[in-house]
């Protein structure tokens, strides 16, 4: 945990769906560099949480500050939305889902790249956002059916990265992926906040992923934080029985640290 400023400070957000609190009180801060989990089970309200932060969800309550500004209030113009969009950006489960099929892989990392910095000739950044997630230049021609589904993931996250936000909202990020890519994509992702600093908000049902790529971690049930503290602390000392529970029961058999770890070195 660093003691950098925090770049995201989220406090007494609210969303209810009829009478499902999806959202109940939670707050929480995202240090500068640092790596926050949300973790809990199908329904417990992550992916709302994280649909509110990036903005794609209105909150009934609360507020979300993203370097100091208050992100919650109005943001409905153009220049609002391109604003909040680079300093937050979301990559979501699936690839497939996220990226247009008609459209080649250096084509989806100019499109934001125009959005934003209008007028330059992005050839240059696009080399390098492939560079940067383990792509070659030759990838920029492909489309992504002809890409394998970790480099399409890849690819999601050289296009969530192009417009350098300061927070990463990963929304089960590797969940659709099988263990060694899930390993390479964690170690990717590792690299990259080491390299850029940016700072990530890793939604996720899986505690093995939660342990190798956050520092703090915030457990949710209904839709409100049961426990929160260092990832490390909080998944050899857990003091709520939810949290006690959600380890005791870990989802996949043979999806553990120790698997990952094997698969990581087994890949040099
Ligand atoms: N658009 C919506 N309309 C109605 N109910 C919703 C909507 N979005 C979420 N909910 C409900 O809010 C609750 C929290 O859902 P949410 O998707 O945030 O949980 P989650 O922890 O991310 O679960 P999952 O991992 O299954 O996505 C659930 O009960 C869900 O059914």
């Amino acid at each position: 945990m660093t003691d950098a400023e925090p770049v995201l400070e989220v406090s007494g957000l609210r969303r209810a769906y009829g009478p499902v609190r999806a959202v109940d009180d939670v707050s929480f801060t995202l240090a500068g560099g640092a790596s926050l989990g949300i973790v809990g089970e199908s329904g417990s309200g992550k992916t709302t949480t994280a649909r509110i932060v990036v903005g794609l969800e209105r909150a009934d309550a609360g507020r979300v500050l993203v370097g100091g500004r208050d992100r919650t209030a109005g943001g409905r113009g153009r220049a609002a939305r391109l604003e909040r969009a680079r300093a937050v950006q979301m990559v979501f489960q699936d690839p497939y889902l996220s990226l247009d099929p008609r459209i080649s892989v250096g084509a989806a990392l100019r499109e934001p790249l125009a959005l934003h910095f209008p007028g330059r000739d992005h050839t240059a950044r696009v080399a390098q956002l492939l560079d940067q997630v383990g792509l070659g230049a030759r990838a920029a021609g492909s489309l992504p059916r002809q890409l394998s589904g970790g480099q399409r993931q890849r690819v999601a996250i050289a296009r969530a990265l192009a417009v350098e936000p300061a927070v990463l909202v990963l929304d089960e990020a590797v969940a659709a992926l099988d263990v060694s890519v899930q390993a390479q994509i964690l170690n990717l992702l590792g690299d990259i906040r080491e390299q850029t600093g940016i700072s990530y908000l890793f939604i996720t049902h899986d505690l093995g992923v939660v342990r190798c790529v956050t520092d703090r971690v915030l457990v949710m049930r209904h839709g409100a934080v049961v426990e929160s503290g260092p990832t490390d602390r909080v998944m050899s000392d857990p003091r709520h029985p939810y949290t006690r529970l959600l380890l005791d029961s870990v989802p996949r058999p043979g999806w553990d640290p120790r698997a990952l770890a094997a698969a990581r070195a087994r890949l040099g």
